[in-house]
């Protein structure tokens, strides 16, 4: 910075100029000091986190969460009271809500239908001051707002719902309500409503923002399941409100979304709590998928008939499946109702109250049904067709046995769905691991599906017993099969499509194998069915990829011999599994009765 000095003997005309370069200048150190005020205000709020973390660290070394602590009494006395509950907490649920109470940060890994809400709610009951919760749903918002304030607690929620005048009270509300507990709202409102968190900021001035609690974390991470943009600017409550103690919660992450969660929402230095992902009171089957719709809506007409009335769901991969689907089952006499996001959100939330309130047995839907079901009496799941990851298929088939009872968890499964599925995923980022993986868990025969979960999410195997179709099989019912004469046939003709990508979908592959175009007649001898499930095979030990084709009206997915494939083949002999029960109909209350007789587990 340069003094000018204003010499006013000089000419007529220098005045002018000089006051131009004065104006100049003033203009400059205007914004010189912008930047070093907005430098200014962001050190503060570092020093501020800084403390605040210094702080915690004297006052909470690594505490005994599991111990005593002075608030027992008062949360002991809340469950009861406010919840009905008889002071026994769940797993981990009393060390998640000691160490919020302590002022930590948090991350709590809890399967669904753990009791992750009760981790915030609670410390939001017991102490003095707001606690912000932020969750992606509207529908999920809505219950958790209507149940507790029928349990006598002052919560609130602002959302694109809530009527405008009634958003100016609501804002009232939160200024003056001393006793306001709980203030829900979805992460848009804190990303894009400037007034909303002018709002928060006064709170936290005057001392009142107790704690941030962000629900279904798992949507900060693209990696995750359900990537939510709006959730990646979280960052700015831990930037805004560094001293406020900030409690995420998520029941489907793997590592990758758990280190990914906890840097969007620096949280680095959080106490991290994880209970099993494994659910052993459900009952996980695969089931072969008949080719014809017709088919297999009568198969899952006899699965849901075995369940003797009990409540359930069958999840679609369209608008259309769930309507056809809905179609068979009513004929079949079974009461049931469509849900998926085409529909108005009256008749959704009218479906959803008949469903939950009994007067429906099964609710046939897309994903759309999702996050946020508390049924707990919901005693199967069925998929009509496979999920897109391990994450969204544990979240959804975990909707069943919500009350720790026996439920099942069916999936119908055939090698052209994870094709299928390709076709719909293929523009998330990182789609392909995920989706291989859920198509290996679909096709396994003999690996526990428990195990299988629980490695997923790196845990150790899980005990299983027989709670899987993969533990209950009877020896003999799965064999081996040399399929390499069909494998090189099949590798023939995918190389008889045009030389310029020698690829194929699966349907002009099985065709013109079985027509015998192609070389070798291997084909012939099989029916479209089998040649689907030996093309599967192929893929599932890595000797076949996919590769997407994309037009202005589809996305096609097509295969193509992998250059492991071509390696691998020149062995030429390959073994295969071939599954061999698609006659068997495991009933899992008998087989869990047979197999604890017989008592050997897996
Ligand atoms: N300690 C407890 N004892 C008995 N029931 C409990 C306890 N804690 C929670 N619950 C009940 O368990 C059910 C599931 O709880 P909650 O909705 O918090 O699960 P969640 O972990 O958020 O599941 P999701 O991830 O599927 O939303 C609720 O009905 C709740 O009242």
């Amino acid at each position: 910075m340069t003094d000018v000095a204003v010499d006013l003997t000089s000419d007529p005309s220098e005045p002018q100029e000089q006051l131009e370069a004065v104006e100049q200048e003033l203009q400059e150190v205007d914004a010189q000091i912008e930047v070093l005020l907005a430098r200014q205000q962001h050190l503060q709020k570092e020093r501020e986190q800084l403390q605040y973390l210094c702080s915690t660290n004297e006052r909470a070394p690594k505490a005994d969460w599991a111990g005593k602590f002075d608030w027992d009494h008062y949360l002991n006395k809340a469950l009861a009271e406010q919840y009905g509950l008889t002071a026994r907490f769940r797993p981990m649920q009393r060390e998640v809500i000691n160490a919020t109470l302590q002022g930590r940060d948090v991350l709590c890994l809890m399967p669904s239908g753990g009791g992750k809400s009760l981790c915030y709610q609670m410390p939001a009951l017991i102490r003095e001051g707001l606690t912000l919760v932020i969750s992606p749903l509207l529908s999920l918002i809505q219950d958790q707002v209507d149940r507790l304030q029928g349990q006598g607690v002052a919560a609130v929620a602002v959302t694109s719902l809530t009527p405008k005048e009634e958003v100016n009270q609501l804002y009232k509300q939160i200024e003056t309500d001393k006793h306001l507990k709980l203030l829900y709202a979805t992460p848009e409102r804190i990303v894009s409503a400037k007034r909303f968190m002018g709002k928060l900021e006064k709170l936290h001035k005057s001392g009142r923002l107790a704690r941030i609690a962000i629900d279904e974390a798992h949507c900060c991470s693209q990696w995750g399941n359900d990537f939510r943009p709006d959730y990646r600017k979280l960052a700015v409550l831990k930037q805004q409100f560094p001293t406020v103690p900030l409690i995420a919660l998520t029941a489907t992450a793997t590592e990758d979304v758990c280190q990914d969660l906890k840097d969007i929402l620096q949280i680095e230095g959080c106490e991290r709590f994880k209970s099993s992902v494994n659910r052993p009171n459900l009952f996980y089957q695969v089931r072969p998928k008949p080719a014809s719709n017709s088919d297999l809506s009568a198969a899952i007409a006899s699965c849901i008939a075995e369940e003797d009335g009990a409540s359930g769901i069958v999840y679609c991969l369209t608008r259309k499946e769930t309507e056809q689907v809905a179609v068979d089952l009513q004929a079949a006499g079974i009461s049931c109702g469509t849900y998926h996001a085409d529909m108005d959100p009256a008749s959704r939330m009218d479906i959803h109250k008949s469903w939950t309130a009994g007067q429906l047995q099964v609710i046939v839907a897309t994903v759309a049904f999702g996050m946020g079901i508390d049924k707990p009496d919901v005693r199967f799941v069925i998929h009509h067709s496979m999920s897109k990851s391990i994450e969204n298929y544990y979240q959804e088939s975990g909707r069943a046995g919500r009350d720790g009872q026996l439920a099942r968890c069916i999936l119908f499964y055939r090698f052209a769905d994870a094709l299928r599925q390709a076709s719909i995923v293929s523009l998330e980022p990182g789609w392909q691991p995920r989706l291989m993986k859920m198509a290996c868990y679909a096709a396994a025969v003999s690996t526990c599906r428990h195990s299988f979960i629980s490695r997923h999410f790196a845990e150790a195997p899980a005990a299983c017993s027989s709670h899987c179709d993969c533990c209950c099989r009877p020896a003999g019912s799965v064999i081996t099969k040399d399929v390499s004469t069909a494998a090189q046939d099949l590798t023939a003709t995918l190389d008889s499509f045009p030389s310029s990508d020698r690829r194929a979908t699966l349907n002009q592959l099985v065709d013109r194998w079985r027509s015998g175009k192609g070389v070798g007649i291997s084909g012939k001898s099989m029916s479209k069915d089998e040649c689907e499930q030996v093309v599967g095979s192929l893929f599932y030990d890595g000797l076949l990829s996919l590769e997407m084709g994309y037009t202005a009206y589809a996305t096609n997915s097509y295969l193509k011999l992998s250059p492991k494939g071509s390696r691998l083949l020149q062995g030429n002999r390959l073994q295969v599994r071939q599954d061999i029960v698609a006659s068997e109909h495991h009933s899992p209350r008998k087989s869990v009765k047979r197999r604890k007789k017989e008592a050997g587990d897996c």
